[in-house]
């Protein structure tokens, strides 16, 4: 099985063998062209030769034809995921016309109806969902780390571009450090506030980002980068089973 997650930054692949270890995998970023990306893969997926390619994408629909029209040359079955708010794994109170499909299947990679459970992607944007006992409550969506740093570049005159590092939230004596310490203090701090709201939820965190956030987090996070594509086994093995 090929497993496809095309996110605003990046395009990220497993391929499983048929009991489901991870044969190969990569994240690239797109530039906006995953379908130009996906043509240079092409052969190195068919080198695969899945049976079957499992897609979760945030990108849109004009991005998705095009991604449809490239994949189409393989002669391999493929099907983008659509929200399901009724899922008989989980049930969501949100409006699935608009929940991403990457929040959800990181939800259905970990939902557990024994749990109370905090899923944060650490993407492009930062998101959290609570879920309690397989029912998703809701949740949060604010710019991660580099739309944050991009925005104040962008909205202020005096803040120029620079490539400063995220690992520190002490306060800054130069623009450079304020910027980056203020940027990571605004996520890891909205985050740490929802994990004081929520004591009993586990916090669970994936994403490109999730090692460089964790390490500020308040409470034990578990880090997992295969969320979305368990979500997605989960899903059609959940669809073929019924
Ligand atoms: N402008 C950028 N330059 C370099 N790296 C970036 C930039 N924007 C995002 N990234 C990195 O790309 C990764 C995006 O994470 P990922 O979970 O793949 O996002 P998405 O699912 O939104 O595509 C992060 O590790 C982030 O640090
Ligand atoms: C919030 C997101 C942009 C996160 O995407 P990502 O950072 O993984 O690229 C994506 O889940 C999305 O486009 N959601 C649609 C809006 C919503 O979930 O309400
Ligand atoms: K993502």
């Amino acid at each position: 099985m090929l497993w496809l997650d095309l996110g605003n930054t990046r395009l990220k692949y497993w391929l499983t063998d048929d009991i489901g270890q991870i044969v190969a995998h990569d994240a690239k970023q797109h530039l906006q062209a995953p379908a130009e990306l996906l043509m240079g893969l092409t052969d190195r997926f068919e080198r695969y030769a899945p049976d079957f390619i499992g897609i979760s994408s945030v990108l849109g629909d004009d991005l998705n034809m095009k991604v449809s029209d490239t994949l189409g040359r393989l002669n391999t079955p493929f099907e983008f995921v659509h929200v399901d708010a009724a899922h008989p794994l989980m049930k969501s109170a949100y409006n699935d016309k608009q929940l991403g499909c990457d929040r959800w299947l990181q939800m259905l990679g970990a939902v557990d109806k024994k749990k109370r459970q905090c899923i944060i992607g650490c993407g492009t944007a930062v998101t959290i969902d609570l879920i309690d006992h397989a029912e998703h409550l809701g949740g949060y969506i604010f710019p991660s780390i580099y739309l944050q740093r991009e925005s104040l570049f962008s909205g202020t005159k005096q803040i120029t571009i620079s490539n400063g590092t995220f690992d520190s939230v002490g306060q800054g004596i130069t623009t450079q450090d304020a910027v980056h310490r203020g940027i990571l203090l605004s996520i890891v701090g909205a985050i740490n506030e929802i994990s004081h709201r929520h004591p009993n939820f586990e916090l669970i965190m994936t994403g490109g980002d999730a090692s460089i956030i964790a390490q500020h987090i308040n409470r034990p996070v578990r880090l997992r980068d295969d969320l979305l594509l368990n979500g997605l086994a989960r899903y059609f093995d959940h669809t073929k089973q019924s």
